[in-house]
Formats: C-alpha cells, structure tokens, sequence
C-alpha cells in the first residue's frame, strides 16, 4: 500500500473551561480519531455539527495541539514541528475555508490575496504567477486588480482556492467548502476542487455536515459522532451499506435525486 501523506493515530483533543458558567468543564472534542489519507486520495470526514470534524482539520493543520496521539504528514510528526518544519508543514499542507465571506480581507486587492501565501514564503509572485493561479480556477486576470465584495459567493470560493493553492500544496483541507453557499453553485466549486486535485495529484481532506456533498468527490468516506470515528470505508460502501446506524440517520437526510428532472449544462463559472 501507498505511505500515507497524512496519518492520525489515536489523536485526541480535550478543551478546558469554555464554559462561563462552568470553567472546570471539559469538552473532549476528538476521541482517539485515526485516519489516514494517500497521496492523491480524497477523505470525506462527515458528521453533524460538533461532532469534532473542524477540531480534527484543525489539528491536522497545527492550528491548535493535540492532547494525546501522533499526526504525520509527508513523514514528519506534526505535533512537534516547529521553525522550518512548520514553514514547510504550511507550504505543502493549504486550506480552504468556510465562508468566502469573511475568509478574504475585503481592502485586499485579489492579486494581494492570491499572492499572501507566497509573500508569507518568500516565493516568485511576479503576475505571470498571478494570472495562472486565478485563471487555473476559471476566473478572468482582470479580476485579478479588483475586491472580495466585486464577487459573488462561488467566485469568491475560487479566489479562496486559488489562495490554497498558489504554494503548490500536495494536500488541501477544505473546511465545509460549499456550505455558505448557493445550492445552485456548490457542484461547480466541488468539480473545480475535484478537476484541481486530477490535474495536480493533490491529496483532500473535505469536511462537511452533508454527505450528499461528497458523494461526487471522495474516495472514501469517515464519519464522525461525538468526537469519535464511527464507520469510515470507500464512499459507495458507505452509501450502498452502511453499518453504523448513525451514518444511516445521515444518509435518511440525504435528498433521492429526482430521475425525472432534466440536468441543465452548468456555467463555467459563478
Ligand atoms: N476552542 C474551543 N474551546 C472549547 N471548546 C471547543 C473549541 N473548539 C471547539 N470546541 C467544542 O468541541 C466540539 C467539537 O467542535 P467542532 O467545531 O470541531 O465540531 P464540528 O463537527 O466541526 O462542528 P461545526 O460544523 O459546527 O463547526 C464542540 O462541542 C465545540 O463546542
């Protein structure tokens, strides 16, 4: 089998005294998770809200450390990196966020979004950079010399993975890509991600709450309650016979698609 790009084992996190009312109080967030993703693969994580999905993407990311387990990524530990390691940790390990909203400084031009991370490394980020990097997720160069609120939702959403991706990552983390989202729109962000990690061999690790979201996109699938792992296998296993009666509480909220409506070529771009 392929070494693993990013392994956890047994990764736990406990938060402390969150709570005004009871500061002793401990939220065990994640609960001795492990998973593992290949180079090239894409890992659905699925689970309702507080389930610990964006806490075990977080740790992944070294935004926050664990309390008990090991993260490895591309050989290193991650829970112990610093200095370099952790520049480079930065520079192959990228992130797309939530909401395009409020993830894009609005007094930022999209050239100066873009090229933030390659300030941040001290990389080339002359405009012939620029304009591949914001051409590569079907915007215009023009946009390039414009700002967030000039951009709708799913524009701004391929401003954001244009971002994650101008470092040349061999994985991206995308946070609940499509939730803030028209529903019109999230099958063009997901196929763009989708088409970026084909072209590229990019390795992905998409969180959402909806697994109707990542049918189209993962290879496998792990399922989060409660901070633990409760099922996790290739997403039409998971679809066709899953074994965890809460991932089939899951998959009863997930809408039939309708046989009889007509599929409309989508535009290439939002
Ligand atoms: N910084 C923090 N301090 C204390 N508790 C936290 C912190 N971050 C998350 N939690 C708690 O950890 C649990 C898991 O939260 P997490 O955000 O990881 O879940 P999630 O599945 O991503 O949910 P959502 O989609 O709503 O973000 C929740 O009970 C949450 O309140």
């Amino acid at each position: 089998m392929t070494e693993p790009l990013l392994s956890l084992a047994n990764v736990s996190k406990t938060f402390r005294g969150r709570s005004a009312f009871r500061p002793a109080a401990e939220t065990h967030a994640v609960q001795d998770v492990s998973l593992e993703v290949a180079p090239g693969e894409t890992v659905a994580l699925v689970g309702e809200s507080g389930s610990g999905k964006s806490t075990l993407s977080r740790l992944a990311l070294r935004l926050t450390d664990v309390t008990s387990g090991r993260i490895i990524f591309d050989g290193n530990d991650v829970t112990r990196v610093r200095g370099r390691g952790l520049r480079t940790l930065r520079r192959e390990l990228s992130v797309v966020f939530q909401d395009p909203y409020t993830s894009l400084n609005p007094r930022q031009t999209v050239a100066r979004i873009v090229s933030g991370p390659l300030r941040n490394h001290g990389l080339p980020r002359d405009q012939k950079t620029l304009i591949d990097l914001i051409t590569s997720v079907g915007l215009e160069p023009e946009h390039l010399d414009r700002y967030p609120h000039q951009f709708s939702g799913g524009q701004r959403q391929r401003i954001g993975i244009a971002r994650a991706l101008a470092t040349q990552p061999r994985m991206i983390i995308a946070d609940e890509p499509v939730s803030a989202l028209d529903v019109s729109i999230r099958a063009q962000i997901l196929n763009l991600l989708g088409d970026l990690r084909d072209e590229r061999g990019l390795a992905l690790l998409v969180v959402s709450h909806d697994l109707a979201v990542v049918r189209g996109i993962a290879d496998r699938v792990a399922v989060m309650q409660n901070g633990r792992l409760v099922e996790s296998g290739p997403v039409e296993q998971i679809y066709a016979d899953p074994k965890d009666p809460y991932t089939r509480s899951l998959l009863a909220a997930v809408p039939v698609p309708d046989p009889h409506r007509r599929s409309r070529p989508l535009p290439t771009s939002t």
